[in-house]
């Protein structure tokens, strides 16, 4: 059998600790499907002496990951650390201006910093590869840009927070509350060091940024993701939507919108009602899915755990077997200076049906100035779904669902009702698929 592929770990936590299992595990099947062995040579983590379950005896252990890529016996650094800059952006420089691989969990990271590290893997003619980055143990990076190759694709979107989806589907099957069903989240490894990453839709703006680039061929745009998170659904939300024969999920959305004088980057991060017959209805726990649309191949629906120990595992030893064959790839699909550079694209013009849920003062008169706001902005208002007590004392919620109009209407009925004070609090706004 061939030289060993010789690696070292940044990084043992969750991630970390499985990759670890997995190597150990399944070393001998590694080896044959990478025609040669995969060895892990150091490790760095912050504590050598906790007990994550895998014993780290034989591996040489450095207390500074940055000190991983200057080992010269170090083929791959593989970064477990997280953060889009501090340790893990200076150890992903280092490793790659020093001729090492690179391979990373870290979406973060690539979502703020992958086209620079891209363009350095491709002078230094190294891999930079990050399948678990997006969707976990779901191929979906790979899926795309070799299986899906051959397809102009136009829109992706789905399901990529496994912490935002677990705390959803599990308050609707329970009736638990948010903050305890996340303290779940964060026990079973689901969750980002600080989960506001999760809950805000951060961590799901980061892999969307990275799954438009890869999809559509296009520069990275984290900055132009139209983010919000699910901290704003309350428990009547998800009542509600179950009602009307929908679940909330949070949807990340890319396309190429083509309805300007130039082509732009449409991408978005936000809770929305999923009809009960649809795919993605029934995406429970830490599942993700996408769904990609191309021109030839049609809807490809990729599903999968997102988060937790094993399926990010899987995804980091995927990318090491691939260098392990000698298969670099581009970190994007091409050369990162040939990726298109798109501006990003409004969403006023889009059209739907939304959700629109107010908290009110419990007084005469609240209702029709929502009605009123909604006529003058243009909106025509299919069901007032709910009157009831729910907010705090002396508030009542009030949702409505929209006939399908373009989002324009919205965004200015709610700018007619900014400030008013039938509006007690911010409305959760969610665009409604299926049904
Ligand atoms: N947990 C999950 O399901 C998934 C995580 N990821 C990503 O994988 C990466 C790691 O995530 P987890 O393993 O969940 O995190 P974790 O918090 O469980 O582990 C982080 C590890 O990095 C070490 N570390 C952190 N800061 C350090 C520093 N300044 N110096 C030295 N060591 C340091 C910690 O000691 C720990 O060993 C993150 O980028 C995360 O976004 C990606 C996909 C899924
Ligand atoms: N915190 C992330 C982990 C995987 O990327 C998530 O919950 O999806
Ligand atoms: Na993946």
């Amino acid at each position: 059998m061939a030289e060993p592929l010789n690696i070292a770990l940044a990084g043992l936590g969750t991630v970390g600790a499985g990759v670890v299992r997995l190597i150990e595990t399944n070393a001998e099947l590694i080896a044959r499907r990478a025609r040669r062995p995969i060895r892990i040579s150091a490790v760095s983590a912050r504590d050598r002496t906790k007990d994550r379950g895998v014993d780290l005896s034989g591996y040489r252990w450095l207390d500074d990951p940055a000190d991983v890529a200057g080992q010269s016996d170090i083929d791959v650094v593989v970064e477990m650390v997280g953060g889009s800059d501090g340790p893990a952006l200076a150890l992903a420089r280092k490793a790659i201006a020093g001729g090492k691989s690179f391979v990373t969990a870290n979406k973060a990271m690539i979502a703020h910093h992958g086209l620079e590290l891209a363009a350095a893997a491709e002078a230094a003619g190294v891999a930079l590869k990050f399948e678990a980055a997006v969707a976990g143990g779901i191929p979906v990076i790979k899926g795309l840009s070799e299986g899906a190759a051959a397809n102009a694709i136009e829109r992706v979107y789905g399901i990529l927070n496994g912490t935002c989806n677990y705390i959803l589907s599990t308050m609707e099957d329970t009736g638990r509350d948010f903050a305890d069903v996340l303290a779940e989240a964060q026990r079973l490894g689901y969750a980002e060091a600080d989960p506001t990453f999760d809950v805000e839709g951060i961590d799901a703006a980061h892999k969307l940024a990275i799954l438009a680039g890869i999809a559509f061929g296009t520069r990275l745009r984290f900055d132009a993701v139209e983010t919000t998170g699910i901290s704003g659904v309350m428990a009547a939300d998800i009542a509600q939507a179950r009602a009307l024969g929908y679940v909330i999920r949070l949807i990340g959305t890319a396309e190429i919108d083509r309805r300007g004088a130039a082509p732009g980057l449409f991408q978005r991060v936000r809770p929305h009602l999923i009809h009960c017959d649809h795919p993605l209805a029934s995406v429970d726990g830490a599942t993700n899915a996408v769904v990609a649309e191309g021109n030839f191949m049609g809807r490809l629906l990729f599903q999968g755990a997102g988060a937790g120990e094993g399926p990010t595992a899987s995804a980091v030893v995927a990318d090491l077997i691939d260098i392990a064959r000698g298969e670099k790839g581009a970190a994007f699909s091409m050369p990162s200076h040939e990726l298109e550079s798109l501006e990003p694209a409004q969403s006023g013009h889009r059209l739907g049906r939304s959700y629109l849920r107010f908290i009110v003062p419990d007084r005469p008169g609240v209702l029709a100035e929502i009605t009123a706001a909604m006529r003058d902005a243009g909106v025509s208002i299919e069901s007032f779904i709910q009157k009831g007590r729910g907010g705090e004392e002396g508030e009542v919620i009030v949702a409505l669902v929209t006939h399908e109009g373009p989002e324009s209407g919205v965004s200015e009925a709610l700018r007619i009702l900014q400030g008013s004070d039938s509006v007690a609090k911010p409305p959760l706004v969610m665009q409604i698929i299926g049904g």
